[in-house]
């Protein structure tokens, strides 16, 4: 019977490569979880409330803290500690890289959605992005329903705020506050609000679909069994609260502080070098003008008033991003 002897993340990683057959098992409650592929699952209470929920994590293989947060969520609805009352589709990303206890094999699995996995030459995770996506795209097909897509990640570096959201663009959509709020009761009280296209995921969620969807950054990478789940507690106990539909914690919007993205800095050149450290923490912040990277002959520098840096990353292939800058911003008429 379906995880009788391994739950999902011991299944996924004992069988990562994909799976010829869906398995399903209906729970005595009625719930019916089906293994859509491997670390893909499914799950569908009788008479589910009005929300569709996607809760994705391992996009980045190595980011072990919310696998281990989203596994427990699943373990406690197959014990029946937590009661699932929302249409819920879990997906452990990157299952190989996970495996191997890396960021990627040979792609940043993040930067093949919207389709951009179709593009060169085909790979393993170039085919997983399109599954993903695909099985995505199957569970958000019922219209009128709320949509929400949480793709869980931690971050490579320290961070002067420890939890924060990338919340992608979404041309003539208000920013929601409710979400903020939301995301606040999960203990992530930075919003970062980004305003062009990506192949991350979870614009391709918000984009394609209209979900409320964002990149949340819960903490700093560690392999499996050297996270301190009592950081990610609030977390949890947040998306427990909105899969068995009972009431959120939305804490003051006063509690929350909300960044524009400024620059979006892709690497054009082998020789692309910071001028900082590379362990410089994320939202280390930089006076007006400074330099702060040097792409071959181009040089990238703060506009006119102070940024802060985001995700640098000088290892990137040339054309990706290897680093965003933020300014603080209000919370004005741009949110609803
Ligand atoms: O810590 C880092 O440098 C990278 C952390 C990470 O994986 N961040 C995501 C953010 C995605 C987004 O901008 O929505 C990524 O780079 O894929
Ligand atoms: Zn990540």
């Amino acid at each position: 019977m379906l995880f009788e002897h391994q739950d999902l993340l011991a299944l996924t990683l004992a069988h990562p490569q994909p799976r010829r057959q869906p398995q399903s098992r209906t729970l005595a409650d009625g719930t019916r979880l089906t293994l859509i592929d491997t670390g893909i699952l499914a799950i569908e209470p009788a008479r589910p409330g009005d929300s569709d929920i996607v809760l994705s994590c391992g996009v980045h293989g190595n980011e072990t803290a919310p696998i281990e947060l989203v596994n427990d969520l699943v373990n406690a609805i197959l014990d029946g500690s937590l009661k699932c009352r929302q249409r819920l589709l879990v997906q452990l990303g990157n299952t190989q890289a996970m495996v191997d206890g890396t960021r990627g094999i040979l792609e940043n699995m993040n930067r093949l959605f919207s389709g951009a996995h179709a593009q060169g030459e085909p790979n393993d995770e170039k085919r997983r992005a399109a599954r993903l996506e695909q099985t995505v795209r199957a569970f958000f097909q019922q219209p009128g329903r709320k949509r929400f897509h949480y793709d869980l990640h931690t971050a490579i570096r320290d961070s002067q705020r420890e939890k924060f959201a990338v919340y992608p663009y979404r041309p003539g959509r208000p920013w929601s506050i409710e979400q903020i709020r939301f995301l606040a009761g999960c203990g992530v009280k930075t919003i970062l609000l980004s305003h062009s296209p990506t192949t991350t995921y979870s614009y391709f969620s918000s984009n394609e679909f209209g979900a409320d969807a964002f990149t949340v950054e819960l903490g700093k990478v560690y392999p499996f069994g050297h996270n301190d789940m009592s950081r990610f507690e609030a977390c949890r106990a947040q998306l427990a609260r909105l899969i068995a539909a009972e009431p959120l914690d939305y804490p003051p919007l006063a509690q929350s502080v909300v960044y524009d993205v400024c620059q979006v800095v892709n690497k054009h050149h082998e020789e692309f070098q910071f001028t900082f450290a590379d362990d410089q923490a994320n939202f280390t912040e930089f006076a007006p003008g400074h330099l702060l990277a040097n792409d071959g002959e181009r040089e990238v520098r703060v506009g006119e008033v102070a940024e802060s840096i985001i995700f640098p990353n000088a290892n990137v292939a040339i054309g990706q991003r290897a680093l965003l800058t933020v300014v603080p911003t209000e919370i004005d008429d741009r949110f609803e």
